[in-house]
């Protein structure tokens, strides 16, 4: 945790940690964007993208909110997957607010509700963004408002697009309101505490998804081996992308490097954009068997080892 920053006298600031919680793809990282106007976590089509715990920063009024970007709460198979629904779980509990998103278009299917019911147990504030309002008639989002607030008690309920920012605006006034008095945590022009190296790691794990969604599993990762920043103003970043098998190593690689060229030279564009600066993105394709078994990989990425 950093210190405080902010000289305005306390009491007259506020600050607080809010939990975006909700199922896979219903638009966390996408309002988390909105909220925060700047790039801080991983969008794309597929589910399941968001594994480490990214924050947004950003100041509204008097009050700095930090939003924790949980990884989608969703029925747990493997032993990875329970981590990330334990993380994601002990971010709401640990949060000042926590905010349930809910995807208005899929509205309260089986899992969403689980998540509801077990929102009973979060002592904080609750918050539900019914969102992608765009793609609902209004008769049939009010019904799905008063269904969500019969199962649990919601402080307040908005209905937003993310994707347009429609609605984003109050949402960030009303959580402004909501959090406690006290001191910024944090510089004001700091938009992300995500280290640059995650942040270009997910970068990379975003274009490899991209590209071979339908022959990767979501298990393969990449890490950022080094960052240098060179005397030319240019940095050099060398990355390794683990996979389970050698069969998946190949696919990355493509026939003569082929694929893995195109990752890199997307991640690349992207990252170059990002960091206003020339990039050189070196990456490396590695096999490590088992890995999401191994506890230290989870310490890595923020996540807590489940036992058994
Ligand atoms: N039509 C519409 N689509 C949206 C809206 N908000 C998000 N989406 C789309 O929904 C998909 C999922 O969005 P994400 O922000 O990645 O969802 P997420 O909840 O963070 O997903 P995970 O990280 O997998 O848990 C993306 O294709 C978004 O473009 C919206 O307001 N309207």
């Amino acid at each position: 945790m950093p210190e405080p920053t902010s000289d305005v006298a306390p009491g007259k600031t506020r600050c607080g940690f809010i939990a975006v919680i909700g199922a896979p793809n219903v638009g966390k990282s996408t309002l988390v964007n909105a909220l925060v106007g700047s790039k801080v976590t991983i969008v794309s089509p597929k589910v399941q993208t968001t594994r480490t715990l990214v924050r947004g920063i950003t100041i509204v009024g008097a009050s700095q909110l930090i939003f924790v970007d949980t990884p989608g709460i969703f029925a747990p198979r493997r032993r990875l997957e329970r981590a990330m629904v334990t993380t994601a779980w002990s971010g709401a509990q640990d949060a000042d607010l926590a905010v349930l998103v809910v995807d208005a278009k899929r509205g309260l299917d089986e899992e969403t509700a689980a998540i509801v019911d077990k929102l009973r147990e979060v002592r904080q504030p609750r918050t539900l963004v019914l969102n992608k309002v765009d793609l609902v008639a209004k008769p049939a989002l009010l019904a799905l408002a008063q269904a969500a607030n019969d199962r649990v008690a919601f402080t307040d309920t908005f209905m937003i697009s993310a994707m347009s920012g429609n609605g984003v605006p109050d949402l960030a006034e009303r959580l402004a309101a909501q959090v406690p008095e006290g001191p910024w945590l944090y510089p004001e022009d700091q938009m992300s505490d995500a280290p640059m190296r995650s942040l270009a790691a997910e970068i990379t794990r975003e274009k490899l998804f991209l590209k071979l969604h339908q022959e990767l599993p979501y298990r393969s990762t990449v890490e950022t081996d080094s960052w240098t920043e060179q005397p030319d103003g240019s940095v050099r970043i060398e990355q390794t992308i683990f996979v389970e098998r050698e069969s998946q190593r190949k696919i990355v690689l493509g026939k003569g490097g082929h694929t893995i060229k195109s990752i890199g030279s997307d991640a690349r564009l992207e990252l170059a954009g990002l960091l206003e600066q020339k990039v050189h993105l070196f990456l490396f394709v590695k096999v490590r068997e088992n890995w999401s078994d191994d506890p230290e990989r989870y310490r890595e990425m923020g996540l807590e080892f489940p036992k058994g």
